[in-house]
């Protein structure tokens, strides 16, 4: 109940941070780089401020951990039962390279779980978002809103895998699959494909952060999905390393 009555709130937001990150994405921008070696934007930043600044109003007592924030340590963030976990950019290097691929990222944890998610593609002009138990929707480019559910199991499956990172051992992986087809996406889109039906599986055997994958996984948990880590644990957040593990997340029938 208590998810619902905000998520309008972190919808109106991530759309706030998604007009912003447009406006920079649609102009000259310049691209620094952070200590290793990832690309930045003012778009990074200017994201971070607007998500940062409405969740504080929306909750004061929520501690937050974002991919460009100051950081917590652990000895704090082990206590918190419950945070905010956001990536104001997700696919910066997309957004560098233009694709319009990118996505502004913002979830809920409780005890380790994404709870909620909103996905937001400012350039592709869609928005995702899913509560535990309530259900997953999107919003589509002409502004209309439908739930969304994972297909039904298929012969040949949709992967879709990371372009800027597919690595041999994800290669291996897909070719286990047998027949298959490929489906391109960036960043957190690719769960969020999974999520609406349009892709079946996306192996991920190759570092993420916990910011990149939470608000997603929550659609996608919300649209009957599921991320599992290579030993079928669930993937979970709040971990002393901010660094996934491997995974691959599907819709439940295939685990
Ligand atoms: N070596 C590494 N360590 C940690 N995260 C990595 C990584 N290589 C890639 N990533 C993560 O993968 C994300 C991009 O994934 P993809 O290739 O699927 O689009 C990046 O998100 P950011 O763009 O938010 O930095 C980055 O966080
Ligand atoms: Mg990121």
């Amino acid at each position: 109940m208590y998810y619902s009555s905000i998520l309008p709130d972190i919808i109106r937001l991530a759309d706030e941070a998604s007009e912003k990150v447009l406006h920079i994405y649609q102009s000259d921008f310049k691209v620094n780089y952070k200590e290793d070696q990832s690309p930045i934007t003012a778009a990074d930043m200017a994201s971070h401020d607007i998500i940062v600044k409405g969740l504080r109003r929306i909750s004061r007592d929520i501690p937050i951990l974002s991919e460009e924030g100051a950081q917590a340590s652990w000895e704090e963030r082990k206590h918190w039962r419950r945070f905010w976990l956001i990536d104001p950019i997700d696919g910066t290097k997309d957004f560098t390279q233009r694709t319009g691929e990118f996505t502004v990222n913002i979830a809920m944890i409780e005890d380790g779980e994404p709870v909620l998610g909103v996905v937001t593609a400012p350039a592709l002009k869609e928005a995702f978002w899913g509560i535990k138990g309530e259900g997953a929707h999107m919003r589509d480019r002409t502004g209309r809103t439908h739930r969304i559910r994972v297909a039904e199991p298929r012969e040949s499956l949709r992967v879709v895998a990371s372009k800027n990172h597919l690595n041999d051992e994800t290669r291996a992986f897909i070719d286990t699959l047998g027949p298959h087809e490929m489906v391109q996406a960036g960043s957190s889109l690719k769960l969020c494909r999974i999520a609406e039906g349009h892709a079946d599986i996306y192996p991920r055997m190759g570092p993420t952060c916990e910011w990149d994958t939470a608000a997603a996984h929550a659609v996608l948990l919300a649209a009957g999905g599921k991320v599992q880590t290579l030993d079928g644990e669930p993937l979970t957040y709040g971990k002393e390393d901010v660094l996934n593990p491997f995974f691959i997340a599907a819709g439940n029938w295939y685990f």
